[in-house]
């Protein structure tokens, strides 16, 4: 999903005696988890906190100290009439967009754990949070409708421009930038599909051979000293959108080598402009509000091709559906569950976040793992061991516990999404402030996660620490690369098992080195090594 900003601040009430000191270090896997969050609800503490406040918030459970204002949340003064907005406008301010990781990092260190950012021109206020207690209470305290802003420019595309389709049938308008009945709706009949137990395992062979594709397209691509093109994250994107042609749509694209005029390529220049575009509307000023412009019109006209190719490939899965009797693929699942407008929104929202959220996590998994040849060895032999010369089936990655740290250590110190968010729906306390309805909710997962007071050595890259064997106790909330609770991440599923048979692939077939200046990250708009992956990829 498309990363917010965040940043930090406050020391805050004495909180916490149940569930900070009790609750805050649990190790993944842990059984602990359910008897300490039953705690919640039945500590005398928590009650006499609920008892002693006029808060709204049912899952308010501080310790003694009234609950402070809003107005009393530290942060960042807006001036009159500018607000805060100037310190993102170049020149003048010194807060940039691309380096909102930093931004946070500093609020963090001069505020304290929850920092308030009021006073963005044409944008609700916001609370920067950086306590994973505080996450957990206010993910654990959703209502069934979480509310998560997204994509103003999207909404407009759905709600707006293309009304007609998208309300054309009750509650199909999709998850993203939608929210309340319509979004629960929506997601619960995809959900059962999608989230299914062997939804993505049915997918291991296909997603291989995509895989198997990306390997070899490398050996024609990489120069003569082996090293990949300036343009590889572009490659790696080809891969990405080819693995979920596959999964949303049954088909096989041919990105690797679309040919001029066809659909796949259309679907693929259309994919490529909306990702062009979306950041700049996001993050920029949203012109686009007062009048179409040029970038505007190519984003609508970008998402009509996606759309128009979904609707085509569900009416494809419809006759096949018809041809065969039964369903054979997630698509086919889809519409047979769910109906075609639900299957082709469905496909469409997966294309709008499951491309770019999936590669820039390959692209930082593979610049990370070039300077580090003890972890490729490491996933090497338990890649050689599991799969003895195999290709691989359902169930092998699971042999590959090793290879699944790695990537979840990658994500801890480099999360593709830096700060995942929530709208409040009601009033509720966080960090001891009453927090109004409203405001958006910033979790600073890029900052917990490289945080000392979350991650012992955080600055140490250390895949071990996921491993159940070895596992050190962390805060269950401090690292969450895809979210979490009703609106959780719908293709986690199928985003690991693309990642993790790629990453298993290219540790088979190459040594991965980098002999070029170190890549620094920034917000493009996931958090991406600035600059060309030239990886050395020479052949085992
Ligand atoms: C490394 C890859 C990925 C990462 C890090 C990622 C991360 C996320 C995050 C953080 C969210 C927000 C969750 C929340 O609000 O609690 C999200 C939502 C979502 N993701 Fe992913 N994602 C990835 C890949 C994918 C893929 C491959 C697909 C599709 C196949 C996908 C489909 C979705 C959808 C549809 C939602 C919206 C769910 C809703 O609002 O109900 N994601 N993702």
């Amino acid at each position: 999903m498309r990363g917010t900003a965040v940043m930090w601040p406050l020391r805050t009430v004495n909180r916490s005696i149940c569930t900070t000191a009790s609750r805050q270090q649990v190790s993944e896997g842990s059984k602990e988890m359910g008897a300490k969050n039953s705690m919640l609800s039945t500590c005398p503490v928590h009650i006499q906190r609920a008892r002693s406040t006029h808060v709204v918030d049912a899952t308010a459970f501080e310790v003694s100290s009234p609950v402070k204002p809003w107005e009393d949340v530290p942060g960042p003064k807006p001036l009159p009439l500018l607000g805060n907005t100037w310190r993102f406008t170049p020149y003048i301010g010194s807060y940039s967009v691309e380096h909102i990781d930093r931004i946070c990092v500093s609020l963090r260190a001069k505020y304290g754990k929850c920092v308030k950012m009021a006073g963005l021109l044409g944008r609700p206020d916001m609370l920067f949070v950086f306590d994973a207690n505080e996450v957990e209470r206010v993910f654990r305290g959703e209502d069934a409708a979480p509310h998560r802003p997204s994509m103003p420019s999207l909404n407009y595309y759905k709600h707006t421009l293309r009304k007609d389709f998208f309300s054309a049938e009750e509650n199909c308008a999709g998850v993203i930038a939608v929210h309340g009945d319509s979004w629960s709706a929506f997601r619960t009949k995809v959900s059962r599909v999608a989230l299914s137990a062997g939804a993505a395992a049915q997918y291991t062979a296909p997603v291989a051979e995509v895989a198997d594709c990306f390997v070899e397209r490398i050996r024609k691509i990489r120069d003569e000293n082996m090293e990949t093109p300036e343009d590889f994250l572009n490659e790696i994107h080809k891969w990405s959108l080819e693995s979920l042609g596959l999964i949303a749509l049954d088909t096989r694209l041919g990105c690797f080598e679309a040919c001029e005029g066809s659909e796949s390529q259309r679907l693929i220049d259309a994919v490529k402009t909306f990702f062009l575009c979306v950041g700049e509307l996001e993050l920029r000023a949203p012109w686009w509000r007062l009048y179409p412009t040029a970038m505007f019109r190519r984003y609508v006209a970008a998402l009509d091709t996606i759309l128009s190719v979904t609707l085509r490939h569900v009416d494809k899965a419809l006759e096949e559906i018809k041809l065969n009797g039964s369903s054979k693929s997630l698509l086919q699942d889809l519409v047979t569950a769910a109906g075609a407008r639900v299957a082709a929104v469905a496909a469409l929202d997966m294309f709008l976040v499951g491309i770019d959220t999936t590669s820039t996590a390959v692209a930082s998994i593979l610049y990370q793992l070039s300077s580090r040849p003890h972890v490729q060895e490491k996933i090497y032999e338990e890649v050689t061991k599991a799969l003895q010369g195999r290709p691989m089936s359902p169930g092998d990655l699971n042999q590959m516990p090793y290879l699944k740290a790695t990537v979840k250590e990658v994500l801890r110190m480099y999360p593709v999404v830096i700060g995942n968010g929530r709208q409040l729906t009601k009033d509720t306390v966080i960090c001891g402030y009453n927090i109004p309805k409203g405001t958006q909710v910033i979790f600073q997962h890029y900052v917990m996660g490289n945080s000392e007071e979350y991650f012992k050595d955080a600055s140490q890259f250390r895949p071990e620490r996921w491993l159940k064997r070895t596992a050190q106790r962390h805060h269950a909330f401090a690292s969450l690369p895809f979210g979490y609770g009703k609106r959780m991440c719908l293709g986690r599923r199928f985003a690991e098992l693309e990642i993790h048979t790629v990453i298993c692939k290219m540790i088979q077939a190459y040594k991965i080195e980098y002999r070029r200046e170190p890549l620094e990250y920034h917000i493009h708009p996931m958090y991406t090594p600035n600059g060309p992956i030239r990886l050395r990829l020479v052949e085992r």
